[in-house]
């Protein structure tokens, strides 16, 4: 099943001499429960593509398609909405709530969607994490690699139809870094849950189903599952 469907995508910055094409059209797909890495080097157009599907910024041309969703024809509520149900964000900086324990963090996207929380399922994700015994705790009281499992369960707590991660290892050593990516790639395989996430790092790249590489705002392998 399609869950990401991006075409003739382009997103330019400045005007003249100034123009920045930032992505120059991009078709891309990710079929449901694919656990895809968008790789290339600074400046390639990686954050500003995962900004495109996301909804966080406007493209200049083009669609995104997220799960039947044409997503740049919502209005600015539709989009809110869409994105915190259908969308699960982790960032390098984990963006936890300090004044909150881990399970208050995780379950918080629900509560502000005005849904019960499934609690089998929330129980499920927070022990195959390995953050049981740390529910209690303040997001303080974690090292980074904690931080980035409460982060992901926050984003898997909504059952979104994808998550994006722009650099979810760029704030953590690489041995963590490795079990944080295999954890993704676990709730990837035990959820079907639909990940893509930016990465400057080929280990981690490699343990993705595919990788997408892109150059000057152009994809130029992987662009659809084969
Ligand atoms: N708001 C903006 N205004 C003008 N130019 C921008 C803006 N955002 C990004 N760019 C330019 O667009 C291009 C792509 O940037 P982007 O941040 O998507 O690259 P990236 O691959 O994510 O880089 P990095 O790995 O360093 O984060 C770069 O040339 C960048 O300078």
């Amino acid at each position: 099943m399609l869950m990401v469907q991006a075409k003739n995508l382009k997103k330019y910055y400045g005007k003249d001499e100034n123009l920045v094409k930032a992505l120059d059209g991009i078709d891309f797909e990710v079929q449901k429960g694919e656990f895809v890495s968008i790789v290339g080097t600074s400046g390639s157009g990686k954050s500003t593509l995962l900004h495109m599907i996301g909804g966080l910024d406007m493209a200049s041309e083009g669609s995104v398609n997220i799960s039947g969703n044409d997503i740049f024809k919502l209005n600015d509520d539709e989009l809110t909405i869409f994105r915190r149900r259908e969308i699960g964000f982790v960032f390098q900086q984990f963006n936890l709530i300090p004044i909150l324990n881990v399970y208050e963090n995780i379950v918080l996207p629900i509560e502000l969607d005005g849904n019960k929380i499934d609690n089998e399922y929330v129980d499920t994700v927070i022990n195959t994490l390995g953050l049981k015994d740390k529910i209690n705790n303040l997001p303080n009281n974690l090292s980074g690699g904690q931080q980035q499992r409460v982060a992901i369960a926050r984003a898997l707590a909504t059952k979104p139809s994808i998550i994006l991660a722009d650099e979810p290892t760029g704030n953590l050593d690489s041995k963590t870094s490795q079990d944080v990516v295999g954890l993704l790639k676990t709730m990837s395989e035990r959820f079907d849950q639909t990940i893509v996430i930016i990465t400057h790092n080929e280990e981690i790249a490699q343990m993705s189903d595919r990788i997408i590489r892109i150059e000057d705002g152009k994809i130029v392998s992987g662009a659809v599952s084969k």
